[in-house]
């Protein structure tokens, strides 16, 4: 904790102000979303109808509530879904609204429900596309460059990878044609590495647990899964937790399906990919890399308000890194903090040491200089909050 005192707390974003990206996401990338997933799938009258009702609804109706039946339906009503239903999409805590959305679409498409279409992620041909791009294949060749390089150096190319994949998100990318061709600023806007790796070093690191919350399915996950096993070979971690989504969630997160087939990818892949994939198997097997799927990892909620049987698995871990933009806004509260606010202070409640790697794809941010600021906003005006282009990585002790 830093010694200045904390400023007011800003109040949590919502989705109601004009022209503001909250606004936009709510009110044309979800319609976007509905459309890709409706063309995606053959689905039958019934289902398209409702696509299209749901479309309709998340632009210009209220909140409605899940079906009685619902099997998640009281965990909904504890994460406020009584005090939401019936109000406008746009003027409830965007963070809520928008992870209601996709628990809807998910209802919409049968997703919950006994029948045809039970368990079939809607996001699947997407993931699977990215997956299949012969970008991965580029990226993971490269990784025949890095052997024989020194560790160190080695573990700094593969954060890297780890870091600057999470712009592959495809909820920003199938709303936003250009986000593919903007070039990533070389520059990172924090840089905490250093601290990263102070907590990982061996000999001591060898004996901790790293928890990983994993971000996206496909070229992010894969080199999230690839830093892991490099940590793992390297005695800069014992045991690593991969935590991941329940369900399919904003467009590409990760399940544990994702996971099995980022796995299969890496282990058809020839050369030392193909070797990385080997690893990162048979460590599932002995228990050394496990998989997490808490309801938590997809709550309309910020990490403050976790629950105690998964605060105890973050307080056990040694380090715990938070990837992508979404967990950022819910490790430090998806608030408008001014970007000087101490990383420090907004993450006190997060038990035990965090890193936050993220590319920056929404206004929530924290920890800058007051320098880098009024840089940042003198070339770009507000851009570098939400274009995808910037990058960090800052770490709380
Ligand atoms: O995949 P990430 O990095 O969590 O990003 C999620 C994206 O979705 C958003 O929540 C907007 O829908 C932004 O925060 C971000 O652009």
């Amino acid at each position: 904790m830093s010694d200045t005192p904390m400023p007011p707390v800003p109040p949590v974003i919502l989705g109601d102000e004009p022209g503001s990206f909250a606004r936009g996401v709510l009110a044309e990338r979800h319609p976007a979303i509905i459309r890709r997933v409706r063309d995606a799938f053959p689905y039958g009258p019934d289902v398209r109808r409702a696509l299209d009702a749901l479309l309709t609804s998340c632009v210009e109706g209220v909140i409605e509530p899940l079906p009685a039946d619902a099997h998640d339906r009281d965990r909904w009503r504890a994460w406020g879904l009584d005090g939401y239903a019936g109000r406008s999409w746009y003027e409830v805590p965007w963070l809520w609204s928008e992870s209601y959305f996709y628990r809807l679409l998910l209802e919409t498409v049968g997703y919950f429900r006994p029948g045809p279409w039970q368990g079939l992620d809607p996001f699947r041909p997407f993931k699977l596309a990215e997956l299949d791009a012969p970008e991965t294949d580029e990226e993971l060749a490269a990784l025949d460059g890095l052997e024989g390089r020194p560790e160190p150096e080695r573990a700094q190319a593969l954060l890297h990878g780890s870091l600057w994949g999470n712009r592959a998100d495809l909820g920003f990318r199938l709303s936003d044609a250009g986000a593919r061709d903007r070039a990533a600023v070389p520059g990172l806007v924090a840089d905490d590495s250093e601290t990263l790796w102070a907590l990982l070093a061996p000999p001591q690191a060898a004996d901790g647990t790293l928890c990983l919350v994993a971000d996206n399915a496909g070229r992010e996950l894969i080199p999230d899964l690839l830093l892991a096993a490099h940590l793992l070979a390297h005695g800069r971690a014992g045991r690593v937790v991969l935590h991941v989504k329940p369900y399919p969630y904003y467009v590409s997160d990760a399940t544990t399906a994702d996971v099995v087939d980022a796995l299969r990818r890496l282990t058809a892949a020839p050369g030392t990919a193909g070797g990385y994939g080997r690893r990162l198997w048979a460590a599932m097997a002995d228990g050394t890399l496990t998989v997490r799927a808490h309801p938590f990892a997809a709550a309309p909620l910020p990490y403050e308000r976790m629950p105690d049987d998964l605060r105890a698995e973050f307080v056990g871990a040694a380090l715990t890194i938070v990837k992508g933009d979404l967990n950022y806004r819910r490790l430090v509260g998806d608030r408008l903090w001014p970007p000087t606010t101490p990383f420090a202070d907004v993450t006190a409640h997060f038990p035990g040491p965090v890193v936050a790697l993220r590319t920056l794809k929404s206004d929530v941010i924290t920890g800058l200089s007051a320098g880098t600021e009024a840089a940042l906003t003198a070339a770009e005006g507000r851009s570098w909050r939400t274009g995808g282009t910037h990058a960090l990585i800052q770490t709380r002790k």
